[in-house]
Order: C-alpha cells, then sequence, then structure tokens
C-alpha cells in the first residue's frame, strides 16, 4: 500500500470529507461557506481548453531518437553530437479536420509531430504522414480547412470539400490522390510513414548549407484500411488508433521508424523543374537518394494525456542551432501561426508547461517575463539587457543570425506572388498513378475511394473534378465517371 494521499482544498487545507456539502436543516438552502464546493463545481465548469484548430484529435507517447549514422558533413545539430546519442522526445499523432473527440480512423491526412528535448533546446518537427501537401500559398490554408469541415449551416457540403480542389487549388491533385489512395486510411499510427514535405535547412559545423527533407519509414510496413473496413471502424471503434498505440508500447512492441534525409545543394535546387520550396512537389529519389540518420523508436505511454499530450505545443519554429527553416512561404507562415495558436490555446506562458519545458536546458530571456500563469520569472534580475549583468551570448553558431545567409534570390525586390498553375503541377500525379499502378487494386482502389465519397456531390461537380483528374491521366476521370455510375445502380437495386 502506497501512503495515503492527504486531500485538501486548493490553497492545501485539509478536508474530512469531500462529498458532503452545508445546508440550513435537511431541506434548506445552501451555505455558502463551503467553498470547497464552489472550487469542486468551478473547476469543472473550467476543465475544457480550446481544441487544436485543426488536428484537434490526437495520441501521444514518450520514446527517443537514436542517432546511428554520421550526417556531420551535412548538420552539426545537437541530436548529432555522437552517433549513438539518445535524445528524449514527444510525439502526437493527430487527424486533422475533425473535431475532438471524433473518430480517429476518418479518411484524412494524419499529422506527425515529434518535440526533441536537446541540451541546446526543444526542437519540434511538425510533420504529416504524406509527403506533399493541398496548397503551396499560407493565405489558402483557412479556406482550405473551411472546406473539410461541415459548411456554415454544419451540414457536410460536397460541393466546397470538391470545388475548393478542383477549382480553387488545382496544385493539390497529388495530394488528393495520396488522400484518396489507400494510404489516406492508415491502420494504425505504427503502420505509416512521416515526412517534412517542406524543405528545411541544414548546416555543417564549417558553415556549409544544404536544403533536406525529412523521412520517417515505418520499421512495421505500411497497413491500410480499405474505405469500406475504415468507415466500418469509426463506427465501431472510434479510438482504434489511440488503443493500437498505447497497446503496442504496453506490450513492449515499440512503435519505431527508421528516420532518413533527402540533401540537396542550394546549385542543385536552382536546376529542378519546379520551386524547392514547392511543397506540393516530392523530390526524385533517383537524384536525391535517402541518407539514413538513425531511428525513432517510441517506448513510454503518458500517464496522464491532459498534461502530456494536450497541453502540448508543437511549432516548426522550435528550431536549434544548424536546423533552419527555408524561405517555403507555407513553412515561413507556420512559424507565425503555430506560437500564436498556442498563446490563444494555452496562454502566453505555455513553454512553462512541463511538457514544453526545454529541460535539457534552460530557457532564459530577461526581456520575456510576467503574463498569466508565469511559473520562472528570473527572481530580480534586470528587466532589461544590463551591462552590470554577466550574460552567456552564443558566438559559435550565430543561430538566429545566420538564417538566409548564403541563400540566393532573384531579385531583392519585394515581388506579388501567386502560384501560377502549369503543365508540371499534374506531372508528379501522372507518376503516382503509375507507381500505384505497380500494386494490384492500388489504381482500383482509388477510382472506388474517390468515386464513394464524389458520388455524394452534384452532377457538375462530379464532371469538373473528373476532368481535372483526367488531367494527370484519363483512365482515373474516366474511371471514376464509371465507377459512380456503377455505386448509384447497386444503390437503386
Ligand atoms: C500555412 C500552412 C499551415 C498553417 C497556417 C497551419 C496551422 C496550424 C495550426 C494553427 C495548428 C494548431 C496548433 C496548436 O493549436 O497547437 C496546426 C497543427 C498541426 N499542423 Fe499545421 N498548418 C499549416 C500547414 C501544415 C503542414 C504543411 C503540415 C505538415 C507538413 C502541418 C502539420 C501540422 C500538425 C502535425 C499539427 C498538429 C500538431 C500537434 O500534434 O499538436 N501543418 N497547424
Amino acid at each position: 500500500m502506497t501512503a495515503p494521499k492527504k486531500v485538501t482544498t486548493d490553497n492545501g487545507a485539509p478536508i474530512s470529507d469531500p462529498e458532503t456539502i452545508q445546508r440550513i436543516g435537511s431541506d434548506g438552502p445552501l451555505v455558502l461557506h463551503d467553498t470547497n464546493l464552489i472550487e469542486t463545481l468551478a473547476h469543472f465548469n473550467r476543465e475544457f481548453i480550446p481544441p487544436r484548430n485543426p488536428h484537434a484529435v490526437g495520441s501521444g507517447a514518450f520514446g527517443e531518437f537514436i542517432y546511428d549514422t554520421d550526417i556531420s558533413d551535412v548538420c552539426s545539430a545537437a541530436l548529432f553530437s555522437e552517433v549513438g546519442l539518445r535524445t528524449p522526445c514527444l510525439t502526437r499523432f493527430s487527424t486533422v479536420a475533425g473535431d475532438r473527440g471524433s473518430a480517429d480512423t476518418v479518411r484524412d491526412v494524419c499529422g506527425f509531430s515529434t518535440k526533441f528535448y536537446t541540451k541546446e533546446g526543444n526542437l519540434d518537427w511538425v510533420f504529416n504522414n504524406t509527403p506533399v501537401f493541398f496548397v503551396n500559398n499560407p493565405i489558402k490554408f483557412p479556406q482550405f480547412i473551411h472546406t473539410q469541415r461541415p459548411n456554415s449551416k454544419n451540414l457536410p457540403d460536397f460541393e466546397q470539400f470538391w470545388l475548393f480542389f478542383c477549382e480553387n487549388a488545382q496544385e493539390s491533385l497529388h495530394q488528393v490522390m495520396v488522400l484518396f489512395s489507400n494510404r489516406g486510411t492508415p491502420y494504425s499510427y505504427k503502420n505509416m510513414n512521416g515526412y517534412s514535405g517542406h524543405t528545411y535547412v541544414w548546416t555543417n559545423s564549417k558553415g556549409e548549407k544544404h536544403y533536406v527533407q525529412v523521412h520517417l519509414k515505418t520499421d512495421h510496413g505500411i497497413k491500410n484500411f480499405t474505405n469500406e473496413e475504415a468507415v466500418k471502424t469509426c463506427g465501431e471503434n472510434p479510438l482504434h488508433r489511440q488503443i493500437d498505440l498505447h497497446d503496442s508500447i504496453a506490450s513492449k512492441n515499440y512503435p519505431s521508424w527508421t528516420v532518413s534525409v533527402q540533401v540537396m545543394s542550394f546549385e542543385e535546387a536552382s536546376k529542378l523543374p519546379f520551386s524547392v520550396f514547392d511543397i506540393t512537389k516530392v523530390w526524385p529519389h533517383d537524384k536525391f537518394p535517402l541518407r539514413r540518420i538513425g531511428k525513432l523508436v517510441l517506448n513510454e505511454n503518458p500517464t496522464n494525456y491532459f498534461a502530456q499530450v494536450e497541453q502540448a505545443a508543437f511549432s516548426p519554429a522550435n528550431m536549434i542551432p544548424y536546423m533552419e527553416a527555408s524561405n517555403d512561404p507555407m513553412l515561413v507562415a507556420r512559424l507565425l501561426s503555430y506560437p500564436d495558436a498556442h498563446r490563444a490555446r494555452l496562454g502566453k506562458n505555455y513553454s512553462q508547461i512541463p511538457v514544453n519545458c526545454p529541460y535539457k536546458t534552460r530557457a532564459y530571456n530577461p526581456l520575456h517575463r510576467d503574463g498569466k500563469m508565469q511559473m520562472d520569472n528570473f527572481g530580480s534580475d534586470p528587466r532589461y539587457f544590463s551591462t552590470l549583468e554577466n550574460y552567456e551570448f552564443d558566438t559559435k553558431t550565430q543561430f538566429l543570425k545566420n538564417l538566409n545567409k548564403g541563400a540566393k534570390f532573384n531579385n531583392n525586390q519585394i515581388v506579388e506572388w501567386k502560384h501560377e498553375l502549369s503543365d508540371i503541377d499534374f506531372v508528379q500525379p501522372a507518376q503516382l498513378w503509375k507507381v500505384l499502378g505497380k500494386t494490384p487494386g492500388e489504381q482500383k482502389a482509388l477510382i472506388h475511394n474517390v468515386a464513394s465519397h464524389l458520388q455524394n456531390a452534384s452532377p457538375t461537380t462530379q464532371d469538373k473534378v473528373c476532368k481535372w483528374f483526367n488531367k494527370a491521366n484519363v483512365e482515373i476521370g474516366t474511371g471514376i465517371k464509371l465507377e459512380i455510375a456503377k455505386l448509384q445502380r447497386s444503390s437503386k437495386l
């Protein structure tokens, strides 16, 4: 038996009976002196915090990154200081569009975020399970998310879902094909990959910079639900992936991924047929092969979901020396958007919540102080950078000062930018169609999965969507049309 836990009020005064309240006579009114009742009801009213918008549904686990293959010619970050180093981390998986509490096996992109607690600060990889994304212009992100959710009348809206893609964001075809392939419904989080999607800039100790893309390949094999299995699982076991993650760890079948990078020089980037900052495109693997760097292993379940997963704040802005964001406009917008979301969701001092604290070092900045829920206000230290104090500054890595050093831009002027759609936007979707053709049934599954969804939209929208798919390969749009007709005939029988 463990020692008894003394029960108290919030100010620490002992409570004799937590279930007894005071009233005047057995039928009389309550006595307001009973502050424990008020405290208990007030706590209950404030139990919920705002959900993440988007990625509200999630599951998390602790683990470690094991650096096992030298990459020092490309990056000198703390994670890679010596081969064999183990860096503790927290990973959170998620779905994008659903409200908190919705089933975790819906057809959706899955988030794959990892916070590494390094001695040079916390590094976050806020990735997805797909190597590309729907849009490459951040101003389109909020409308993209809106169109994937119920409309203004809180009704499912298949027109807005499809018309956004095929009219407002045709560059999304590559990602839409991934989403509607069976990879859009992974069986479990441990059976899917993770990808940075974005291009990042990594620097070595000589100051040489490279573009990189990070890949986390599952060690358990890709396993997906079919459309019908995923729909059934949503109804029968809405926490299927959460339970699978928990039970795999509890039974010591630890989920793990092999972590690799694609590396590209700035010179090579200038010769690509598309922008290296375009997240709707992948880097060809024959020219930029994967270089292994280590393993990510999840081996510890959270003991308190709210404290360790719901309150976790992941952000691409959490970078460490030798790892920077590139000029991908989506990524740069994300640097601002996530900390802003955390301030709104968790409060200004969110980085002091234990799961977010850079506990391998100490966050110290005498200008970042006060505010609600401040836990570490740097004592009586001056509230400015005083010449009377003794500060240590980073003269070695010059981390933030070095951002963009060496990067070449066409000109220095501010330009108005918008993605201009061209044939190159349909080249990779066409290639993906051929790749799917190598696995029996995969092309058929894509056609069936799209048709099952698109049949709910109007015939005009169906036509527009089919024409859009035909830009990748006429077999797709034509096939979807035939499949819709088949599904509609069989539903009438
Ligand atoms: C301009 C584009 C984007 C914007 C403005 C944006 C914004 C957001 C916001 C506001 C959140 C909620 C954060 C929170 O409350 O903690 C979020 C979550 C998330 N986003 Fe994005 N996002 C964008 C693109 C992307 C891309 C391209 C990826 C993946 C490559 C991505 C992956 C994620 C993940 C994994 C989460 C969940 C983080 C967690 O587990 O807590 N997002 N996003």
